[in-house]
């Protein structure tokens, strides 16, 4: 079962000595054909009535995830960029600002302004939400489109549930399924 599977896969791992506290490692989910082929159909499966006419996801593992949901969903894929992220962005860009995430940064994530449009029903893909706050940003940006979010997909959910029912969010994974960190 593809939940057993991630569960068996995720690690923490221990950046070094200057580091406060463990970060997740994912990579093994990307390596492991099975969780590659499933994870697709799997969250895309999470909103079967939804109807997307196009999937969102911030980079980085959203640019993996985002069109692995898409193919499965029959939907394009937009990416979601983070300003300050792997390229600068040029062009028409519609941008919404985060309150501070897991690490107290703020930041603001956005799409180019010509690829969503007024009635896209939108598809909100994230491997991980835990304060919400970058998820928050994305329906402000789909709304500011004219468009509407109709659920947001992720692997995992350790958010707190009043942010997880605003956000429509639903998750093949709860942090209690997760090793302690
Ligand atoms: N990859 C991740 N994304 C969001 N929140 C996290 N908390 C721990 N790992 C995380």
């Amino acid at each position: 079962m593809l939940s057993r599977r991630l569960v068996e896969l995720f690690r923490w791992i221990d950046p070094g000595p200057d580091s406060t506290h463990l970060v997740s490692d994912l990579s093994g989910w990307w390596r492991d054909p099975a969780v590659l082929a499933e994870v697709g159909p799997a969250l895309a499966a999470l909103f079967p009535d939804a109807r997307p006419t196009v999937v969102v996801a911030p980079e980085v593992t959203g640019l993996l995830l985002g069109p692995l949901v898409a193919v499965a969903a029959g939907t394009g894929f937009v990416p979601a960029y983070k300003d300050g992220g792997e390229r600068h962005r040029v062009g028409a860009m519609r941008w919404a600002e985060t309150p501070p995430d897991h690490r107290g940064r703020r930041l603001r994530v956005g799409v180019d302004d010509r690829r969503l449009e007024p009635g896209d029903r939108v598809l909100l893909v994230d491997d991980w939400v835990d304060t919400g706050a970058q998820s928050d940003a994305l329906h402000r940006v789909v709304r500011d489109a004219g468009a509407v979010v109709v659920g947001t997909a992720a692997l995992v959910a350790t958010c707190p549930p009043e942010v997880a029912a605003r956000l429509r969010l639903r998750a093949l994974l709860g942090g209690d399924r997760l090793p302690e960190g």
